[in-house]
């Protein structure tokens, strides 16, 4: 007998019904999109069909637009069965066009979807816990000693059911897994496995023995992170898990925001920092290339009409400075007409969002296009070694931070430092363990320098520091307790122990009358070969 005062949860059901929807859905219309894909007419019942299912569904399960996407297929599609044969050729790739942007927004929408769950369920997972899941032991062996070499917590698999029996109790922040394992089974089959990953918002890495485009569309649609063929190179799988632990370390990133209308920036800096983002508003039009260089956003929201000077306007001023050049450009504009948007993206915009918009779309909009663009960052001005700042990019910072220090009057100083004696290490040791050593101080320079100071690969063993509104003294001061550290870590090869040393040179803007950044650069270097003169493994 059924008991009538149990009320079943009906929003958990639905919550339920409309995650599985959704979960088939970039299926769904990559299977439209193969069908399209005939060089005849004949599977057009088929996509009708397919349309018209998928337009009520959308529909049902809150994803309005996404189902008059389809229904607008459904209706081009039946117009073009009523054609004649010779029309009907003309009209097909039309369609296809029309089929393959819907599977755009679909992937789009699910991209936004994934973003949100992850923002809910980030807590559950263990941060800076690494699970391996791979068939060689001898390369688990290897790789757990290298991974709690840089402070990780390493869990080791054998099989996916273990795993998966793991999962129930707590998640890591990375899984790296075999796509295939020894007795033939293969992680993509694993679909309950995969789906925990999912909820408890753990980054998937995968391995492989073979590189085959069905494994990686299969680890494409399961959003692995990235994919790594055998022989494994560990330097490069190192470095993105860093990456990855350390993106997971909730950044959510900076946006600065340019409206005329007060009240409304002050809403959407609200709504936003709610979320996590950090933000700030525009106080003086005349002052915004000052302010955002102040700041160092990661993202740029504008409106796009304002009364004074126009968002685009604004927008080419801004991409006049070759330190913001790539900066994005996202424009708030209630313009639905392409052609203009399009003529705004040619004046420097990156993107678009449509006005109105609600709170939590505004968050899901922006997390999105911020997503995208600190990956992109990451790509362009991350080195793969150690996933520090590149050698352009750092000295683009240390531009930056010039003109600051110049503007506001502060102080900044710039260390180089170059590991001493590094060709012994190579020969000694080999170019692997080499490179760990590397690895190792770039771990430690991102550990122990402070969120606003910044850290780059300048050269093969040398790196360079730039950290603002910091005197020459504290400077030097810090320089030396990192290198007291970097002496006191100890690496292993060929069953013999060894530690490394460094020197370097540090500068302060304050001690003396530098005109560009340049030259401030040349004189820590100089103070750096003065300390390897003097001996090395000390700082000037
Ligand atoms: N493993 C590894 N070695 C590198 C990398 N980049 C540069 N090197 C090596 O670093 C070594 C630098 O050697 P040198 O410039 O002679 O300097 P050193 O031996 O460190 O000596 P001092 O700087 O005078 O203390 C060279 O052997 C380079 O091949 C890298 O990414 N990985």
């Amino acid at each position: 007998m059924s008991n009538v005062n149990s009320k079943p949860d009906l929003s958990a059901a639905f919550a339920t019904l409309r995650r599985r929807f959704e979960q088939g859905l970039s299926e769904r219309s990559a299977k439209m999109l193969a069908l399209t894909a005939a060089s005849d007419s004949s599977f057009l019942p088929m996509l009708i069909t397919e349309a018209h299912k998928l337009a009520g569904a959308c529909a049902t399960f809150g994803h309005a637009a996404l189902g008059s996407y389809a229904r607008q297929i459904e209706q081009l599609a039946k117009d073009i069965r009523s054609k004649t044969d010779v029309e009907r050729l003309h009209a097909l790739p039309g369609l296809r066009q029309t089929v393959l942007e819907f599977d755009v927004a679909v992937n789009l929408a699910l991209l936004e979807i994934d973003s949100s769950a992850a923002e809910v369920t980030t807590q559950l997972h263990q941060a800076d816990t690494v699970w391996l899941l791979l068939p060689s032991p001898q390369l688990t062996t290897e790789l757990v000693s290298q991974l709690q070499a840089f402070g990780h917590h390493v869990e080791c698999f054998s099989d996916y059911a273990s795993c998966l029996a793991r999962l129930q109790h707590t998640a890591p922040a990375v899984l790296l897994a075999a796509a295939n394992l020894k007795d033939g089974a293969s992680l993509f089959a694993q679909n309950l496995l995969l789906q925990q990953l999912k909820i408890q918002a753990s980054r998937l890495l995968v391995f492989s023995e073979k590189d085959e485009f069905d494994l990686r569309i299969k680890a494409s649609q399961h959003r692995a992170e990235a994919f790594f063929v055998s022989p494994l190179d560990v330097a490069a799988m190192i470095s993105t898990i860093s990456e990855l632990l350390e993106l997971s370390a909730k950044y959510a990133g900076k946006v600065f925001i340019v409206d005329d209308d007060k009240l409304l920036a002050q809403h959407f800096a609200l709504v936003l920092n709610n979320a996590g983002i950090t933000t700030q508003i525009l106080s003086n039009v005349r002052h915004i290339v000052a302010e955002i260089m102040r700041f160092q956003p990661d993202l740029l929201l504008m409106e796009m009409y304002m009364p004074d000077y126009s968002g685009i306007e604004l927008a080419g001023l801004v991409r006049q400075y070759q330190s913001l050049r790539r900066l994005p450009i996202v424009f708030l504009s209630s313009e639905i007409n392409k052609t203009l948007q399009i003529g705004a993206m040619a004046l420097g915009a990156d993107d678009f969002i449509s006005k109105p918009i609600d709170d939590t779309q505004l968050v899901l909009a922006v997390k999105a296009r911020l997503k995208r663009s600190l990956q992109l960052k990451n790509l362009i001005e991350k080195d793969n070694l150690t996933a520090l700042i590149k050698h352009s990019a750092i000295k683009e910072l240390a531009e930056l931070e010039f003109e600051r220090s110049q503007r506001y009057q502060h102080t900044f100083s710039i260390v180089m430092l170059d590991i001493d004696h590094f060709k012994a290490v190579n020969d000694n040791y080999g170019h692997g363990i080499g490179d760990m050593v590397i690895t190792a101080l770039a771990t430690l320079l991102r550990k122990r320098i402070r969120k606003s100071d910044r850290a780059g690969r300048y050269g093969g063993e040398e790196f360079m520091l730039v950290l603002p509104e910091c005197s020459g003294a504290k400077a030097r001061e810090l320089t030396g307790q990192i290198l007291q550290a970097f002496r006191q870590l100890h690496f292993t090869a060929n069953g013999e122990q060894f530690s490394c040393s460094y020197s370097a040179g540090v500068v302060a803007y304050d001690e003396a009358d530098f005109s560009n950044a340049e030259q401030m650069i040349a004189a820590a270097d100089k103070a750096m070969y003065k300390a390897k003169r003097a001996g090395r493994n000390q700082v000037y």
